[in-house]
């Protein structure tokens, strides 16, 4: 095997372009055999295995820094930078990432996972090169979806700006997670289709052949002033960025051959490669959509697998009945129509369904644009990625107390996605934001009866629920739900449990059948329930999340009970102040002690031992 003579991007260099070839494809059978075990990102690591091969055959990585935007299509860039005897581990617990990660390999130019932080995390670099004047290549491979990010776009028109030398990889598959949106976007497949672009591209590079960098640069501006005269206003160009392109993104001899003369330009290029998702896996091929993330198949009998019914499909159940309810409520998404379980909604109600692409904060304050004016707007976004737009929910909702409702879905520990996906610190960020409520159902039937009463409340809501399954709610089902209240779930003789979303199984698995021990649902926890919280005051108290200890559900019980006066026993379980992992919900939910062991092992801290230790 090739492979097994590759240790590091140096031994790249002696291949022959045959060897090369034939690595591509080993790469290839080796991504399809750990992600059939693991699951992981699929469909975007096969679309990028010649771009890495290209890239780390012409530049010098670590001396060279190499940054994938998301990195979530790096495997076959962790198979050869000296990790493919750990490969096997990939975001299993203790092994790999999923993404490229800065403590995992000095060939890792940055921790990634959330999109479009390639471009102003290579503009620092390249910044800093030139004050220390140094000499190396900084290469930024950022994705069509990625780019649709505003963090991104902004970091062009700086990088444009100050014409520092830079390459830009545009890794376009015309796919984010699902198609691809925007403008940018259409421009993209124009360009693509444009024949003659092509034809003038396979002119410049038959030149290419034979010219000196020095002639290349010529023809690109000769190319350059051909789209000027021929008013291709090419985007790129208004930014101040070289755009050459677009090329074959599979095809190892022409990338490898552009890459070498793009790397002896100064200035910022942007070199715009055409993939295709998926490639080389015929079911990730035709459908891109559900092998970007599979969690674990067949790589024979390549099938997709039902993960179950999950809160995502109960909550896009619930607002698509809503939608023939309510003619003014509206959903957008940032780019997360699958993940948010939005598929039947965007269907139903395409009318009243935006995908804005992955820009958060646009989201946000679209749907502050559309609650001035009347609408109902729900915001399905994960927790995680609700932390780009921190700002737009306070100054562009909240403020003004807006109609704005929330739906944060994957809140709390996500598993095998790691530290950059897990939703645990949107109740500490949100819940010091005045006029905002947050809530936490225990079912999809209280997930729709507070949906149905959010709509009819108004003013901005969070409702937050874990990545995890879920009992199906019936069809039609809208229960009433008492706004803001607890629900005693167990009566206690000594302690009781405040738990809800996922704990609260856990709570409920810990007090079992023992008298002594209560279980409150604290499905609401900004207003908190402070007239139940002071009935329940007598007793020992234990809050369990699964969220940051610090700044959660936990602290803003102890503050409500030190301004109500009260004092009892009181302890908080939540997560560690530090970054979790990737690795099983469970395992981790062990490790952090808000299991039901852990809730016992607390109690029995606080003087509630179980019975049998009596
Ligand atoms: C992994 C993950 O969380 C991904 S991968 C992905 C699509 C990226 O499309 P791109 O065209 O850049 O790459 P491609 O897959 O090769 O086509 C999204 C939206 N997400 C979720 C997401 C949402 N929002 C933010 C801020 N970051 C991430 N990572
Ligand atoms: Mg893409």
């Amino acid at each position: 095997m090739v492979l097994d003579k590759v240790n590091s991007p140096d031994d790249l260099k002696g291949l022959t372009l045959e060897e090369l070839q034939a690595l591509a494809e080993e790469i290839r059978s080796e991504i399809i055999r750990v992600t059939a075990q693991n699951g992981g990102h699929l469909a975007s690591s096969l679309g990028a295995v010649e771009l890495v091969l290209a890239l780390h055959r012409v530049f010098q990585s670590p001396k060279d820094r190499i940054l994938f935007d998301v990195g979530h299509q790096a495997y076959a860039h962790k198979l050869i930078t000296g990790r493919k005897d750990r490969f096997h581990t990939l975001r299993q617990e203790g092994g790999l990432s999923g993404f490229t990660k800065v403590s995992e390999s000095e060939h890792d130019a940055i921790t990634a996972g959330h999109a479009s932080t390639s471009l102003a995390h290579a503009l620092g670099m390249v910044l800093a090169r030139d004050l220390a004047k140094e000499d190396y290549h900084v290469v930024a491979v950022i994705g069509d979806g990625a780019l649709t990010g505003g963090m991104a776009l902004a970091a062009l028109n700086k990088i444009g700006e100050l014409g520092k030398r830079m390459l830009i990889i545009l890794n376009d598959n015309e796919m984010s997670i699902s198609e691809n949106v925007g403008a940018l976007n259409k421009y993209f497949k124009e360009l693509q289709i444009r024949k003659w672009v092509q034809d003038a591209e396979k002119l410049g590079r038959s030149i290419l052949e034979h010219i000196s960098p020095k002639l290349f640069g010529l023809v690109d501006r000769a190319k350059e002033a051909a789209k000027l005269i021929l008013h291709q206003e090419n985007p790129f160009y208004a930014w101040g960025i070289r755009y050459i392109g677009p090329v074959d993104g599979h095809d190892l001899k022409g990338l490898i051959h552009i890459l070498e003369h793009l790397k002896e330009l100064d200035g910022p290029t942007l070199l715009h490669v055409v993939t295709r998702k998926g490639k080389g896996y015929k079911v990730a091929e035709a459908d891109p959509i559900y092998w970007h993330g599979p969690s674990g198949f067949d790589p024979l009998r390549p099938e997709k697998v039902s993960k179950g019914y999950t809160w995502s499909q109960a909550f896009g159940d619930a607002v698509t009945e809503l939608a023939y309810l309510e003619p003014r409520l509206f959903v957008l998404t940032p780019a997360m129509r699958e993940g948010s379980g939005l598929v039947r909604y965007s269907v139903e109600h395409p009318d009243r369904y935006l995908d804005v692409g992955i820009c958060e904060d646009v989201a946000v304050t679209t749907a502050a644009g559309m609650a001035l004016r009347g609408l109902k707007p729900i915001v399905a976004i994960y927790s995680t990625f609700l932390q780009r737009a921190y700002d737009q929910v306070i100054h562009d909702v909240a403020i003004e107390a807006l109609p704005v409702i929330f739906a944060i879905d994957r809140a709390g520990v996500v598993g095998a996605d790691g530290a950059t996906h897990h939703g645990v610190f949107d109740i500490a960020y949100l819940r010091t934001i005045p006029n905002l409520q947050i809530a936490a159902p225990k079912d999809a039937l209280e997930l729709r009866a507070m949906l149905k009463k959010a709509l009819e409340i108004g003013g901005p809501i969070a409702i937050r629920y874990p990545r995890d399954n879920v009992e199906r709610a019936p069809e039609g089902a809208w229960p009433e739900i008492p706004w803001g209240r607890w629900e005693v779930l167990k009566e206690g003789t000594e302690a009781y449990i405040l738990a809800f979303g996922k704990t609260l199984k856990y709570a409920l698995e810990a007090a079992s059948d023992d008298p002594r021990i209560g279980v409150v649902n604290a499905r609401f926890l900004k207003p908190l329930d402070r007239e139940m919280l002071r009935a329940l005051a007598r007793y020992r108290l234990l809050t369990v999340e699964d969220h940051q200890r610090m700044g959660g559900f936990g602290s803003a019980v102890l503050e409500a009970l030190n301004e109500m006066g009260l004092k009892p026993q009181v302890k908080v379980l939540g997560l560690p102040d530090r970054f979790l992992e990737h690795g099983s919900i469970p395992s981790l939910h062990r490790q952090a002690g808000i299991d039901a062991e852990g809730i016992r092992k607390a109690l029995a801290e606080m003087g509630v031992p179980p019975t049998y230790e009596r």
